[in-house]
């Protein structure tokens, strides 16, 4: 048995997939990028008159994909420090990490209260976006909401 969590302060999903469910304490996240939830635009995109990515800024969508994250947690009943494992997705890592790494240092500067973490490069994501993160939090049972 599991809650389907919607989370109106976060993007919607592309497809047929909730923004979470929680299993008991256990709390999973589907991937979510940086889109703007009320918008639905990229932030730090810049486009080509086709459409076509011209340029952009990871920091600017790093901070917007943590914001993305927030926004599922608190609709699920969890916060930021219910975070346990976080697997990140950058289309190039050569580029985006240092800036990337820089920004997850602000959010998480406690190694010992930070989740695990795992960051891996890919070929492309489903939207024109440089970053997704796919996370797993447990809900603490101070926080818990049933
Ligand atoms: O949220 C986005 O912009 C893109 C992410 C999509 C997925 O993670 C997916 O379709 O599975």
């Amino acid at each position: 048995m599991s809650d389907v969590i919607r989370a109106s302060a976060a993007p919607k999903p592309v497809g047929t997939y909730p923004h979470a469910r929680r299993v008991g304490d256990l709390l999973f996240l589907s991937g979510i990028g940086p889109r703007d939830p009320a918008t639905n635009a990229i932030p730090g995109n810049e486009y080509f008159a086709d459409g076509r990515v011209r340029s952009y800024d990871i920091t600017t969508q790093t901070q917007a994909v943590f914001a993305n994250v927030r926004a599922v947690l608190e609709a699920s009943g969890a916060c930021w420090e219910d975070l346990v494992d976080v697997t990140v997705y950058l289309t190039d890592m050569a580029r985006d990490f240092k800036a990337y790494n820089a920004v997850w240092a602000e959010y998480f500067p406690d190694i010992d209260t930070a989740p695990c973490r795992t960051t891996l490069g890919i070929t492309a994501l489903p939207t024109p976006i440089a970053i997704e993160l796919k996370c797993t939090a447990v809900v603490r049972a101070d926080n818990r909401q049933d």
